[in-house]
């Protein structure tokens, strides 16, 4: 088992450089299906473990897929034959994996693929998305815990308001309907830069996608798709998590090349708790007060402020000085990492949806565990400025979102270790370990 052990006190201090983002290049790789001639070669490429599970749904579909780690590229050859059918066994791995549906059933007029279930944070069902197929002129059918989705004489383009702007589901509906006879529109359209990113490298493909990070997306069916070039944008997570490690330590740290207007929620209200956050072309420079103003927040699908930074927040939300609120209106059990905090003397009450934390946390050093993705980039974070040393366990889930966390932390003067606890050796690099769990 591996864990990270860090001991907590110093400020980050330097620069720091982020990856491309998990959730832009997943449905891009999703994407690379509906390339039936060329190759398509995305560049930018984070070395997640999600990544390496998608490359592994991909082929299996048959889908050539050849990853240059070295350069962080990937080519994809889909002009092969295609298999329509995603198994349980991949898809169980990663929700994720649902974004392979729209891409099959463009191309093939036919997909199936295992129910991706729910997981910690929340239920997350995927009704929305096989709403859209249906609008769209697809069947559907659920048995033996696999979707089925039908549309032998193809899809055909229609209006689709979604109850919910969705992001997995406008990603899906999108790329269902490039390739759909006559006009599509996406009604309540999910906004996330993600979203941009995806129809960016559709519309290089051969489709004509207009209104992506608007409300309103108008997909004109196209006959065929080929293969592009693309490079996947930043990761504004990870950016924003290395600002929140930078506020709370009271350091002084540049995100380079970090692009402000896709965290502007959280840059005003860290503002608002009196951090320095200034943007410049070189990217995102944070600079952490004394002391820390308290502030309340509320997840919303974006332009609100993101579920995925919410486990992070609530760190620097607990070192302020007072009672700060956090409400989160996206997923129903996103709070577990709190319980976790208990132990490192965080004070709260959960009330439904909103927790009210007493602050500042005077945080201790304590073995903790994640218990999701953004949770365990949190747990570490309360360790950066916790009193001796915190270990956390779990790392499974931080792989699938963050590249060498430790390593860029050590960089900017954390003083942190990964190591395997069975044979006491220090991890130097993830992508091994990663790489190891994905076979
Ligand atoms: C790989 C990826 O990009 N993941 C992101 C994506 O997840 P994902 O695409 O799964 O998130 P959604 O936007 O679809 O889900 C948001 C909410 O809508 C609900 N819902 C969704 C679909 C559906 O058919 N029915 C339904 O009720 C979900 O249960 C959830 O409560 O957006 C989330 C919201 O910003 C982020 O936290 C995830 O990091
Ligand atoms: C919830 C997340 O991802 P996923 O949708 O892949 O579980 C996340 O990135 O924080």
């Amino acid at each position: 088992m591996e864990k990270i052990i860090v001991h907590g006190g110093n400020p980050l201090k330097g620069r720091v450089h982020i990856d491309g983002a998990k959730n832009a290049v997943l449905p891009i790789q999703a994407a690379t299906i509906l390339a039936s001639e060329g190759h398509t070669s995305i560049s930018n490429v984070p070395l997640l473990s999600d990544v390496y599970t998608m490359n592994n749904v991909l082929r299996f579909l048959n889908v050539k897929v050849d990853f240059d780690e070295l350069h962080n590229e990937i080519t994809f050859d889909a002009s092969s034959e295609i298999s329509s059918e995603a198994p349980f066994e991949y898809v169980s791995k990663m929700r994720a994996s649902i974004v392979v549906m729209g891409p099959l059933l463009a191309r093939l007029g036919r997909a199936k693929v295992a129910l991706p279930g729910g997981c910690a944070i929340g239920s997350r069902p995927i009704d929305l998305h096989l709403k859209g197929f249906e609008a769209l002129g697809a069947t559907i059918e659920q048995h033996d815990g696999y979707v089925e989705a039908t549309a032998p004489n193809g899809l055909v383009g229609t209006d689709i308001y979604l109850d919910f702007p969705s992001v997995g589901a406008t990603q899906n509906i999108m790329m269902a309907a490039t390739l759909a006879t006559g006009k599509t529109i996406i009604q309540n359209a999910a906004r996330e830069p993600e979203i941009v990113d995806l129809a960016n490298v559709l519309n290089k493909m051969g489709a004509k996608v207009v209104g992506a990070g608007t409300e309103q997306i108008r997909i004109q069916g196209v006959s065929e798709l080929h293969g592009t070039d693309h490079s996947v944008v930043q990761d504004r997570i990870e950016a924003g998590t290395f600002m929140i490690a930078a506020a709370v330590t009271k350091g002084d740290v540049l995100i380079e090349d970090a692009i402000a207007e896709h965290n502007k929620p959280l840059i005003l209200k860290m503002r608002e708790m009196g951090v320095s956050v200034t943007e410049s072309d070189a990217g995102i420079r944070v600079i952490g007060p004394d002391h820390l103003k308290p502030v309340d927040v509320k997840t919303l699908p974006h332009p609100g402020f993101p579920t995925d930074m919410q486990p992070q927040m609530t760190i620097l939300q607990l070192a302020a000085d007072g009672n700060s609120s956090m409400t989160e209106t996206v997923f129903e059990n996103r709070f577990m990492h709190m319980e976790e905090l208990r132990r490192m003397n965080a004070k709260y009450t959960i009330s439904g949806r909103t927790v009210i934390m007493n602050g500042p946390t005077d945080f201790n050093g304590a073995e903790v565990a994640a218990t999701d993705l953004r949770a365990a980039a949190a747990l570490v974070i309360a360790g950066l400025v916790a009193k001796g040393y915190t270990q956390v366990s779990n790392l499974q889930y931080l792989d699938r979102g963050y590249y060498d966390f430790h390593k860029k932390l050590a960089s900017l003067g954390a003083e942190i270790k990964r190591v395997n606890v069975e044979d006491d050796s220090i991890i130097v690099n993830q992508s091994s370990s990663v790489k190891h769990l994905n076979k």
